[in-house]
């Protein structure tokens, strides 16, 4: 029997996971933010002192990377590392790790086989493109770049941290260049992926959209 599957992907503070993990939840499927490997990576090399862009150690750091998801929370090598991973600084590590082919290729597998009945709803950049390339839904979701920074300051504000609004758009554009600019999977929208522009969207309108599309897609048969 396949495994129905959902993708979301999009630029960086656009929403996905915070939309993807309560599809997820709504349809009791499993949830897998892919973001968040290459956020260990990166959090894993800079603990080893591997530069980031060092490839082929990152590679085989990459295939035995000790990283469990339990109890809703992320671990590295028996480590609770959920809000160290969202450090934005982490952030740009992940994205520099991410750009690399063996890099990606050592983390393909893996991603895969969080394909598991009932089903999957999955996030990052590539999910639609290469990782499940026969997803029953993809989704291209994004909201404007000032949106999507105002976003994340309000919830660096939220976390009790420290933000700086211009500086976060800066850092936002520039991830989202380094994506998309990138030879292998590069962030872009696929043909077969529907625009979900969620500017103007509150999270339950953006949330009942990939209901909608995904209901849509099982009447149809895809
Ligand atoms: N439609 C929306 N309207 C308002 N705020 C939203 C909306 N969607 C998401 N948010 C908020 O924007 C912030 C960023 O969302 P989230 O972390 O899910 O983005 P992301 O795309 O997964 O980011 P990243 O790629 O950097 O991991 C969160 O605080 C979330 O609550
Ligand atoms: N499928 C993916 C997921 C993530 N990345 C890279 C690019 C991002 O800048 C970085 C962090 O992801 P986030 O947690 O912000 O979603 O990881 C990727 O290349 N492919």
């Amino acid at each position: 029997m396949s495994v129905p599957v959902i993708t979301i992907d999009g630029p960086s503070a656009s929403g996905k996971g915070t939309v993807a993990a309560i599809v997820a939840q709504r349809l009791g499927f499993h949830y897998l933010d892919s973001g968040s490997l290459y956020r260990l990576l990166a959090l894993h090399a800079r603990k080893l002192d591997v530069a980031w862009d060092a490839e082929l150690p990152l590679a085989a750091l990459a295939t035995t990377l000790p990283a469990a998801f339990e109890q809703g929370r992320v671990w590295l090598d028996g480590n609770d590392v959920s809000e160290d991973i969202r450090a934005e600084e982490i952030g740009i590590g992940a994205s520099k790790v991410a750009a690399l082919p063996a890099v990606r290729a050592a983390l393909l597998q893996r991603q895969r086989d969080f394909a598991v009945l009932p089903g999957l709803v999955t996030d990052g950049r590539d999910m639609g493109s290469v990782v499940f390339p026969q997803a029953a839904t993809k989704i291209f979701l994004t909201a404007s770049a000032d949106e999507r920074a105002a976003r994340r300051h309000k919830q660096l504000i939220g976390k009790g941290e420290s933000a700086n609004l211009p500086r976060i758009l800066q850092d936002i554009i520039d991830r989202d260049t380094r994506d998309a600019a990138r030879a292998v999977a590069p962030l872009r929208q696929e043909p077969d992926a529907f625009l979900l522009d969620t500017t103007e969207l509150t999270i339950d309108q953006a949330v009942e959209t990939v209901l909608r599309c995904f209901g849509q897609s099982q009447a149809s048969g895809i």
